[in-house]
């Protein structure tokens, strides 16, 4: 896919049918840090107004601890993952009934959502989340969206809602995703940065991410900052999903496809569901490690991995779950779907289909990974699944 014009990414946000809009701490707080309603208010004003021209709009909303921390006396957010469970637990009451109340306005319903990144890791639980989504999106719902803080395990929450978003727009197959934040767009510094410049647009989110010198959160109620963001728009982009990154002040205008914030391509046309997952939610439960020939072909683009080309396998996994497939040097290769249990790969290693069938029965001659259940990454495994490059990306 060549890269698009700005104009031409524009107006995909502006036609589509489904989006996604996140919402960070910084745009529903004051200068206290404190959940400011009117603020919440406004925004749902521009978010009404899109559903109400037809949009299918999922809010991902942060908010919970901001909302919460005042609530318990705390002079300002708390600062220990267990303490920010529990006010998230207490704000996150207070926060639906802001949306409740403000939606109700333009006689829009919301229901809440809130995901653990276990909940999106798991293929069954990711399917249930796809179903009850777009269910209540076909019923003119507008979701709201947060992480389940009170129950996501420390080592693997997502922490900020970026990421969360991006992984949320690929099960409702958005169009569009929007990060509204306390800066209008990406620039080329941190804002306090007196050099830094405005980006409009972003045909090629790689280069950016080399090229950009993002920073952490400013705000003191944020979390993740712009590199967050920036991660949240490569899965966006490697999904074909266009993102704008905009000042909450702007929302109206962002969701309209207005020239307004950064807006980022898309790299590619949209992949299947399931490749989606497998590429960005999917965590893998064990390694399945190729031989030079094997991995060589895998690695461009075109075949399964087959049982000639296996060497061994690690970890505990069955028939269905996500394994690496890695090189004899340890690099990843492919995350994909495994077509064996691990015990039954030891014995396949190294045989053609036709010693599979003689020796083992028909039920073996199959790939061990197939390539449309594969998706090819870059990177080593120290670099850890979720930063792991997708199909290049
Ligand atoms: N290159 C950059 N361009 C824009 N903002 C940046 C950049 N680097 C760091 N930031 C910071 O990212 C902040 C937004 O992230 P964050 O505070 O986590 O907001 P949110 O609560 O909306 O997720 C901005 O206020 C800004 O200070
Ligand atoms: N789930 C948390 C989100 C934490 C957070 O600050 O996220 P963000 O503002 O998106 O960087 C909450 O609701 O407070």
């Amino acid at each position: 896919m060549t890269s698009p014009q700005e104009d031409e990414v524009r107006s995909w946000v502006a036609q589509a049918r489904t989006i996604v809009v996140k919402i960070g701490s910084s745009s529903l707080t004051g200068a206290s840090g404190h959940l400011d309603a009117r603020r919440l208010e406004r925004l749902v004003g521009s978010i009404a107004h899109a559903r109400m021209s037809g949009a299918r709009i999922v809010v991902v909303s942060s908010g919970a601890i901001a909302a919460g921390f005042g609530l318990l006396g705390f002079p300002s957010r708390p600062r220990d993952v267990v303490t920010q469970q529990a006010t998230a637990s207490v704000g996150q009451g207070l926060l639906m009934a802001h949306y409740e109340t403000a939606f109700a306005r333009y006689s829009i319903r919301v229901g809440q959502i809130l995901l653990t990144a276990q909940n999106t890791i798991q293929a069954s639980q990711y399917r249930n989340a796809q179903r009850t989504l777009s269910r209540m999106l076909d019923l003119g719902v507008v979701p709201i969206v947060n992480e389940n803080d009170a129950l996501a395990s420390n080592e693997i929450r997502f922490g900020d809602n970026d990421h969360l978003s991006a992984l949320v727009a690929n099960i409702v197959r958005a169009d569009a995703l929007v990060l509204l934040t306390d800066v209008d767009g990406l620039y080329t510094a941190p804002p306090s940065d007196p050099d830094a410049r405005r980006i409009g647009y972003v045909p090629d989110i790689a280069s950016v991410l080399r090229t950009v010198d993002v920073g952490g959160s400013e705000s003191g109620v944020g979390t993740g900052g712009m590199v967050t963001k920036l991660e949240a728009a490569r899965i966006a982009a490697a999904s074909g999903i266009p993102t704008v990154l905009a000042s909450a002040e702007d929302a109206g205008p962002a969701l309209m496809g207005d020239p307004v914030g950064t807006v980022v391509a898309p790299i590619r046309h949209r992949g299947s569901s399931r490749r989606l997952w497998i590429g960005f939610a999917a965590e893998p439960r064990g390694i399945v490690v190729a031989d030079a020939g094997a991995a060589h072909a895998v690695a461009s683009g075109r075949a399964s991995l087959l049982s000639a080309g296996v060497v061994g396998a690690s970890g505990d996994f069955s028939a269905g779950d996500p394994v690496w497939i890695d090189d004899e040097n340890g690099m990843h290769v492919a995350k994909g779907l495994s077509g064996f249990d691990s015990e039954e790969i030891p014995r396949m290693a190294g045989r053609k289909t036709g010693e599979l069938r003689r020796e083992l029965g028909p039920e073996y001659v199959h790939p061990v990974v197939h390539r449309d259940d594969l998706v090819l990454v870059v990177g080593r495994p120290s670099d850890g699944a979720r930063r792991t490059a997708v199909d290049g990306v």
